[in-house]
């Protein structure tokens, strides 16, 4: 196993940080406009391995679609398989076998797709036959499981023969990700309404468009974090907007109650450090991404908090809860289920010297944990995880003054 030790060697004064691009807004982009008839001019693609997985399957369009890790390219490529009527087999890694995906087939059955499972009822792989006669025009999808599902549907829904009625069943988790999933398609020339729970999308072409991908709110996160944990510095993390259309924009108002101002200017963020206000209460049902991020932030800077909203952890890379409560443990923190689904955050008061942090093929958890250097010695287990993301992460480390030692074990 690999292992990478990380300690700090200076102040992050003042260092830039470019970061990579989202590969949420990546990956639809590329569905969309793998949907478009002619071409898009298409700029700042994510470099991490989930867009980089979709670019070579859109390319070469193998007969099996291999997505390794990548939920969303598992998700979308399935639709855009279906209604682009191609025999395909969906397949990925042994967790991404455990990851559900049975609402989406259903949906995507309900407007007449042909899908079979090839082993589990509910779950990838997946054989893909086609959608030979669209039967339907509204589709019923609960929202509390994962977005990408809804997602995947509202980016085949303008190329249906009948276009799509979406009627989104009780709690929906992920908002903000159905939301970039529309704006992204408006921003090719789709029009569509959404009232109440219903969202619907006439049948419609993609219309050509340039569009450049913005940097990755999800992996700024991690900044935003080590700058709070950290006893001083700043930091500018560039290529950010104000107005994003990624729902982890939230960090700037989470990180305002942990000690960081942020100032939007030249084209990106500019991070520093102020007192801490506090974070009493969190509900991370529509930035599931940051709660890694925020449950170590808040454990290292001795910060008690509830958060809410973490039902979908269970089934993304790995069970984050676990990984988190077996991970915090480590340095005597806590993530303590309070009530059904309310959790605590007790920080810790006793730092061991040295923390190795097993990573559980997850490259968030690897991230989240690395502000613990500025407290104690930190180890990472598996640290290429990363690049299921942010393939550059480690070397960003180095660029702002951490040191990253790599060493092997047997
Ligand atoms: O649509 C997307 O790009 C994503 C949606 C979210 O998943 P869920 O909708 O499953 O929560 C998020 O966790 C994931 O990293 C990316
Ligand atoms: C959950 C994630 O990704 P996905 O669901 O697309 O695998 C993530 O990047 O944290």
């Amino acid at each position: 196993m690999t292992l990478l030790r990380l300690s700090q060697k200076s102040d992050f004064n003042p260092s830039r940080i470019p970061l990579p691009s989202s590969k949420s807004e990546s990956n639809r982009a590329l569905v969309i406009d793998a949907l478009t008839e002619g071409e898009n001019s298409l700029s700042n693609l994510a470099e991490a391995r989930d867009t980089q997985t979709m670019i070579r399957l859109l390319k070469s369009s193998p007969p099996v679609f291999d997505v390794l890790d990548a939920g969303t390219t598992m998700r979308f490529l399935t639709a855009f398989a279906t209604v682009t009527n191609q025999k395909k087999v969906m397949t990925g890694t042994a967790r991404m076998c455990e990851r559900p995906i049975g609402i989406l087939v259903d949906a995507l059955r309900s407007i007449g797709a042909e899908i079979h499972y090839l082993n589990s009822e509910g779950y990838p792989p997946l054989a893909i036959h086609g959608l030979p006669e669209q039967k339907s025009d509204k589709v019923k999808i609960r929202g509390d499981v994962s977005s990408q599902y809804i997602s995947a549907m509202l980016m085949i829904a303008p190329v249906l023969p009948q276009g799509l009625e979406i009627e989104l069943e009780g709690k929906v988790g992920s908002r903000t990700y159905i939301e970039m999933t529309l704006e992204l398609m408006a921003q090719f020339g789709i029009e569509y309404t959404w009232e109440d729970n219903k969202i619907k999308v006439a049948h419609q072409a993609y219309q050509r468009t340039t569009f450049a991908v913005e940097s990755d709110w999800s992996g700024a996160s991690y900044w935003f974090s080590l700058l709070a944990c950290a006893d001083s510095g700043a930091l500018f993390l560039e290529g950010l907007k104000e107005n994003s259309l990624q729902g982890d924009s939230a960090i700037v108002d989470i990180m305002e109650f942990l000690g960081i101002k942020s100032t939007f200017e030249n084209g990106g963020v500019l991070l520093k450090k102020q007192a801490v206000k506090g974070l009493k209460k969190w509900d991370f049902s529509h930035c599931p991404d940051l709660a890694q991020t925020v449950a170590v932030t808040c454990a290292i800077l001795g910060q008690d908090a509830v958060f809410t909203g973490l039902e979908s952890l269970k089934i993304k890379e790995t069970d984050r809860i676990y990984a988190l409560q077996q991970e915090l443990a480590k340095f005597n923190a806590e993530l303590k289920e309070i009530e059904p689904e309310v959790y605590q955050v007790i920080p810790s008061v006793t730092m061991p010297s040295k923390v190795q942090i097993h990573t559980y093929d997850d490259h968030r958890m690897a991230m989240a944990f690395m502000p613990l250097l500025t407290k104690t010695e930190v180890v990472i287990e598996d640290p290429d995880v990363v690049n299921k993301s942010y393939p550059s992460f480690w070397k960003h480390c180095e660029l702002i003054g951490i040191s990253t030692e790599k060493l092997e074990t047997a």
